[in-house]
């Protein structure tokens, strides 16, 4: 079977700075492309899939930084640059959206020489994924998607982390919790948006009140990628 290329914006290692697997030591595969479009997204170089900042492979690899440019790399060509640059032996594939993909072949050669796969997305599309992989749902619940493709994602997901600025969202996400059709049994994180104070206050607070936990964006506290 032929092996599925995904576009690949960087890829690179560092330590895992939210939700549940917080400080755990992590290589990142940033995929590029996302049609959501979150004001506040931290990665808005990954939305476009351009052509014209299409590059090759070696110039992904270990080279982060916010830039468009992306390469279409195999599961197995990232496999074998994860073995011979880093020791870390948690992968985060996120992006951009990741789930825009077929993510099956390349979670399964991961998990089969013997990582432990994390997958960040919005729920938005469906998560098309090795059962092993963890999946953590960042629910983006007024924009695209639909009521059916995050009732699906959030059912496969092992963490919701939910970005936080002001009260609303706090609502949106009961509302989505409540509506389910079905009980979810699953960690709920909240992630104050872009460090800002309000947001930080309105999470502690209903973190408290509702027995979740409080996700902070260490790295950028710290100032690491
Ligand atoms: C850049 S997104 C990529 C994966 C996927 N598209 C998603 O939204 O989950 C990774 C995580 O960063 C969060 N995020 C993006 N921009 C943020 C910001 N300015 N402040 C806090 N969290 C942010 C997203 O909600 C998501 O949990
Ligand atoms: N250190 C670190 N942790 C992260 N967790 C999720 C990230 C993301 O952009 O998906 C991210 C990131 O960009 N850096
Ligand atoms: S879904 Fe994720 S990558 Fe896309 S715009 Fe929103 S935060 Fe950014
Ligand atoms: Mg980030």
């Amino acid at each position: 079977m032929a092996s599925l290329a995904l576009p690949v914006n960087e890829v690179f290692e560092t330590i895992q700075g939210e939700g549940f697997h917080t400080g755990v030591p992590s290589i990142f595969v940033r995929l590029q492309g996302c049609d959501v479009g979150c004001s506040w997204c931290d990665t808005k170089h990954t939305w476009q899939v351009l052509e014209s900042d299409r590059v090759q492979p070696e110039l992904i690899i270990g080279a982060s930084g916010d830039t468009a440019r992306w390469a279409m790399l195999t599961p197995n060509q990232l496999l074998e640059q994860f073995k011979t640059r880093y020791q870390a032996k948690h992968i985060v594939i996120t992006g951009g959206e990741p789930c825009i993909y077929d993510l099956h072949e390349l979670t399964n050669v991961l998990i089969t020489a013997g990582y432990s796969v994390q997958i960040e997305t919005s729920g938005t599309y469906p998560v098309k994924a090795a059962a092993k992989a963890w999946v953590t749902v960042s629910p983006k619940v007024d924009m695209k998607g639909g009521k059916v493709v995050i009732e699906q994602a959030l059912h496969r997901a092992n963490e919701i982390k939910h970005p936080v600025a002001r009260e609303r969202d706090l609502t949106n996400l009961k509302t989505l919790l409540t509506g389910m059709t079905s009980n979810l049994d699953v960690l709920v994180c909240l992630q104050p948006i872009s460090q800002q104070q309000r947001a930080t206050e309105l999470c502690i607070q209903a973190c408290i009140e509702n027995n979740w936990r409080l996700s902070l964006q260490t790295h950028k506290f710290i100032g690491i990628e």
